[in-house]
């Protein structure tokens, strides 16, 4: 029976008054894989150890079912885990590697051996179970340490960084290969990740933290279509979002946002529902608009388009090319698809959104989103759902 995971108003506090992780609250349905991502110090690593119970609990608490775990030694909880860095006995072939939690709680051989053979298979490591550590490839190595955390049947699967240390080719293939395994076991999953496409790609709902406390969860396109705030919007999606800072100003049922180098002019509907979620007249925001959906429009009347600058750089990336327009503080990233446009360094261009476009609106002192609207077909239109 696979188990919920629960976080109630959970604290972690070291000393000196640090405040790793700072009253979050979230449930993993059982069997639901959850990723926890955000950036170095956000307190992902803190979180998964406290449900490991290998970290002190400062307040609040940990539920495996039903069962309140704070006070239960790791290997009462039913959790396994999985590390960066493999952790494998280098002196033990991979048959003993996966063998070990069981012997170590006195299961009898025989079972033993039926449980690391099943698992074996399902693993693929069939070929390679007397082979010692150092004679398996990153990516065996990685299932090997899978493998051991798998062949008890937890309730839990704790998995921190566990792709990390695979060449890049490796942690494409293993992505959705753990994600399967996973599926097939039906342990119930927290995967801690600073990697945003691990986060989109394996995750049934992602956590986004920031500062401690969790900015956002949600499924990998509510995190992307809606982000809950600035934190959110710098996390999830590469190249990032741009975050482009200025005033709205609303008069006469029209709404107007500028900055350096860019200006929206809103009137109709839209205009009237922004001017509604903001403070005053005028406010300070920040403009967001992904690389994807804005378009270079090279010889348009700059008076157009939402943004105009001079072109830093053009970066070919294969299927497509990233440019990046001068544009304060950070510069307008734009990423084309199509290969007819071809901007060289140095020249001046308008910058369009484009057909379906997603432009939030957060407000630039506390970083919240206030407002999302997508461009249909010319006109924008108030959004406040993930449904493409
Ligand atoms: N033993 C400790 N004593 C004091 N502070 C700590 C300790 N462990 C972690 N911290 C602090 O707690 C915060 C959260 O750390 P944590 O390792 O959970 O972050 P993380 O999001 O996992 O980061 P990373 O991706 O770099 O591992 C950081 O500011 C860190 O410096």
């Amino acid at each position: 029976m696979t188990k919920a995971v629960e976080a109630r108003d959970l604290w972690k506090t070291y000393p000196g008054d640090i405040h790793a992780v700072k009253g979050i609250n979230f449930r993993i349905e059982p069997g639901e894989l959850m990723v926890l991502v955000g950036a170095s110090g956000c307190g992902k690593t803190t979180t998964l150890r406290m449900v490991a119970g290998l970290e002190r609990i400062s307040d609040g608490e940990i539920l495996v079912g039903d069962k309140r775990v704070n006070d239960l030694h790791p290997a009462k909880r039913g959790v396994a885990l999985v590390f960066q860095n493999f952790a494998l006995y280098p002196h033990k072939t991979t048959f003993q590697n996966i063998a070990f939690p069981l012997e170590s709680s006195g299961v009898a051989r025989d079972e033993i051996r039926r449980r690391v053979t099943e698992v074996a298979e399902m693993l693929e490591l069939s070929a390679h179970l007397d082979k010692t550590p150092d004679g398996l490839s990153g990516g065996q190595q990685q299932r090997v340490s899978l493998g051991r955390a798998i062949v008890r049947n937890p309730d839990v699967l704790l998995l921190d960084e566990p792709l990390s240390n695979l060449d890049a080719r490796l942690r494409v293939v293993m992505r959705s290969e753990l994600k399967r395994i996973q599926r097939r076991v039906g342990s119930t999953a927290l995967y801690v990740t600073h990697d945003q496409v691990e986060a989109m790609t394996m995750g049934d709902r992602i956590v986004v933290m920031s500062g401690g406390n969790i900015a956002q969860i949600g499924t990998p396109q509510d995190v992307y279509l809606l982000p809950a705030d600035m934190a959110v919007a710098r996390t999830i999606g590469s190249p990032a979002m741009n975050l482009m800072p200025g005033t709205a100003t609303a008069s006469g049922g029209n709404v107007s946002l500028q900055g350096d180098g860019w200006k929206l002019a809103l009137s109709g509907d839209v205009a009237a529902a922004l001017a509604a979620r903001l403070s005053g007249p005028e406010q300070k925001i920040t403009l967001g608009i992904r690389p994807e959906d804005v378009r270079l429009a090279p010889g348009t009347e700059a008076a157009d388009g939402l943004a105009s600058g001079v072109c830093l750089t053009a970066e070919p990336l294969g299927s497509e090319t990233l440019y990046t327009v001068d544009l304060k503080p950070e510069g307008l990233r734009i990423l084309h698809r199509e290969t007819h446009v071809s901007l060289p360094e140095g020249t001046r261009t308008t910058v369009l959104s484009r057909q379906d476009a997603r432009v939030h609106v957060f407000d630039s002192a506390s970083g919240a989103r206030l407002f999302s609207m997508i461009d249909r077909e010319g006109v924008w239109q108030v959004t406040e759902t993930s449904a493409a």
